[in-house]
């Protein structure tokens, strides 16, 4: 969040003119995508019913059911920027890449599945003033901007996958996708994986509410691609438990997005949350789940300032001065209305383009809130400037740059949960929340931001082990980029009992659960990384990162401090387990890790044992039960519904 590093690490993923492998074999899926005009009918609703209706019909014209939703997942997940999860897709059902592209490959059985740009890729100039063909004649011209001023006349309620039900405002001149559209504002859900069906009919994308003429019952369908989550977590029996719990027993009611209906109705804070979904992958959830009606779109928008004032810092296009000048400065634009800055070719360029929307929310904030998020700004823009030029060097220096991108944000959050009261013996612990995350960050993208040019890895520490940071990218180095990197994650480790004990603490300040969730949830993840990228050559090949499984898994234990220490304490047990004695750095994580242990205050039980050696056939029938289950829960859903209001 607002940091260099999460912009660093999304450059180029998006861009689709840079490319990079990022693993090998022939199966090897490239960084990238293809480059297509719009045309002049493309709308965001158009592009969304075809894509559907490809991949709905693909199957019919040949290959294999699960290979064409492989694909759809995958594809989904690289546009996402989620290339490794996209790469685990294509190795686990055995896709063949030729061209390292995914719009044309080959099944085991040679045949061969092409699909589309457009469903790769979204236009290069999308229209603005787009004719919609679904619209009504009254509303055929329409801009996004306008789109989200529309009135909301009619309320229907949408049974979630037999899970829930939810009120969902719409107008009733509206097409179901851009219905779908909005429920993907309010849940977590896709448009692409949502089926809608009435009276045992699904609805198409095309149709007009009014015209479906809905009187009672109906639902909504989820996401295809949860079937290949099971297929990746198939040999971590615990996580298929928590994958099918999540989506089939509720437990994503655990990050339902809490919004308002006067958040709803306002066209700018529906926009904030749009860009915060389009901008964060990490933080999108946790933030609009938060219960607090107005701590919800403070943090919000807290997130999408941060997150402007770091896409100055990366854009590499801005002349030094004039960033130095912007990065200083940047908390003055929160004042001037039409402020904004359209140069930028960063990916997450539309918070700047649109920065009077983020400004405007801004200054509808309570004035505590307004204060605390100027004041961050303010900092952290003058400490971005000052490591324009600088090199990080020594340990100290690591930590400073990682207080300007992460700390300041936990000191920052921590005033907004207090409302604007500073709560002085919290700064420490607030920064160290922040470090956390950014310093697993920073050592787990030595891949990536190599790739790019750049890195931010302390020389004083990687000196040690090699003359240049790329020099651990060699097979030859690649021992002594594991040592290197075995003691950044061991430097990393050491900000772990200031999380614990500010997590234990926040329960001082709210006693609401799921700012706790909040902030607990991306801290076992970091911890989960470490233990990921402890002793891992591919740190060095690929990007690596934790499996959706693993994830829901952390994310539903991590709800309360027992279950964070659980979670602490058995990851520092497993890195333990870990350590070579040959390691230069062996005895310093050791010690580290039983310092977390010891504070963590909890008998670990043998989690290599509960985690990792299942028997096979086990895992084999929880995953066909977990599969039938699916198929199950489509049938029963699709004779549930929704009902008009
Ligand atoms: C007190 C408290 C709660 C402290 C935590 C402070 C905090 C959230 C700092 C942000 C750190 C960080 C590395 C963000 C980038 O994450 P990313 O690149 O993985 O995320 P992205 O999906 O937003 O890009």
């Amino acid at each position: 969040m607002g940091s260099c590093m999460s912009c660093r690490r999304d450059r180029g993923l998006l861009e689709g003119t840079e490319v990079s492998e990022i693993t090998l074999g022939n199966n090897k899926l490239f960084i990238g995508q293809p480059v297509w005009e719009g045309g002049t009918d493309v709308t965001r609703d158009t592009l969304e019913e075809k894509r559907i209706e490809f991949w709905e019909t693909a199957p019919a014209f040949g290959g294999q059911e699960e290979v064409w939703s492989a694909l759809r997942s995958a594809t989904e997940f690289a546009e996402r920027g989620d290339y490794s999860m996209a790469q685990a897709i294509i190795d686990g059902v055995g896709i063949i890449l030729p061209n390292g592209y995914l719009s044309q490959s080959y099944d085991e059985r040679g045949h061969q599945y092409v699909i589309p740009n457009y469903c790769l890729a979204r236009p290069k100039s999308p229209r603005r003033h787009a004719y919609d063909p679904g619209l009504s004649p009254s509303r055929k011209y329409i801009t996004e901007d306008e789109e989200l001023k529309i009135e909301l006349d009619t309320k229907i309620r949408i049974r979630l996958d037999g899970r829930k039900d939810i009120k969902l405002e719409v107008n009733s001149e509206d097409t179901i996708i851009s219905c779908k559209r909005r429920l993907s504002l309010v849940e977590n859900v896709s448009v692409s994986s949502q089926l809608w069906c009435h009276s045992g009919k699904v609805l198409k994308n095309s149709q007009i509410l009014r015209e479906v003429n809905i009187p009672c019952d109906h639902m909504v369908q989820q996401s295809v691609t949860f079937l290949m989550e099971f297929y990746v977590s198939m040999y971590h029996p615990s996580e298929l438990w928590a994958l099918f719990r999540y989506k089939y027993l509720g437990g994503n009611t655990l990050l339902s997005p809490q919004l308002t209906t006067e958040e709803l109705q306002s066209a700018d804070l529906m926009k904030c949350y749009e860009y915060l979904e389009l901008t964060s992958r990490s933080f999108s959830a946790v933030i609009r789940s938060i219960q607090d009606n107005t701590l919800r779109p403070a943090v919000c928008i807290f997130y999408l300032v941060l997150r402007a004032l770091d896409t100055i810092e990366d854009d590499m296009n801005i002349p030094i001065d004039d960033k130095v000048t912007m990065l200083s400065n940047f908390y003055t634009y929160l004042q001037i209305p039409d402020w904004r800055y359209k140069e930028s070719t960063e990916k997450d360029r539309i918070v700047l383009e649109d920065f009077p929307t983020i400004s405007r929310a801004f200054r509808g904030l309570p004035i505590r809130y307004q204060r605390v998020i100027n004041d961050i700004a303010g900092q952290m823009g003058r400490g971005f400037a000052g490591y324009l030029e600088k090199r990080i060097v020594t340990v100290e220096e690591w930590d400073e740059y990682c207080l300007y991108a992460a700390g300041l944000v936990g000191v920052g959050l921590t005033n907004l949960f207090t409302s604007g009261t500073e709560v002085a013996h919290m700064t420490e612990l607030s920064i160290g929340m922040g470090r956390f995350l950014q310093k697993t960050n920073i050592t787990r993208d030595y891949f990536e931001d190599t790739t790019q040019g750049r890195h931010f890895w302390p020389e004083e520490v990687w000196h040690k082990y090699g003359d240049t940071i790329d020099t651990f990218k060699q097979p030859e180095n690649v021992a002594q980029g594991v040592a290197c990197l075995n003691h950044l994650i061991t430097l990393t480790l050491t900000e772990v009992p200031n999380v614990l004990e500010y997590l234990a603490q926040l329960g001082e300040l709210t006693n609401d659960n799921t700012v706790f969730n909040f902030c607990a949830i991306p801290q076992v993840m970091a911890i989960a990384t470490l233990l990921l990228c402890y002793n891992n050559k591919n740190v060095f090949k690929k990007n690596v990162k934790i499996r959706k499984g693993e994830t829901v898994s952390l994310m539903q234990e991590a709800t309360s401090m027992k279950g964070v220490k659980t979670i602490f304490s058995e990851y520092a047990q497993l890195i333990k387990n870990k350590i070579q004695s040959t390691d230069p750095s062996a005895q310093e994580t050791a010690r580290i890790c039983n310092i977390i242990i010891q504070k963590c205050n909890i008998m670990a039980p043998n989690y290599a044992v509960t985690r990792y050696t299942m028997n096979s056939s086990v895992v084999l029938i929880i995953a066909i039960i977990s599969y039938r289950y699916n198929l199950h829960s489509r049938a029963i859903s699709s004779i549930q519904g929704i009902l008009k209001l």
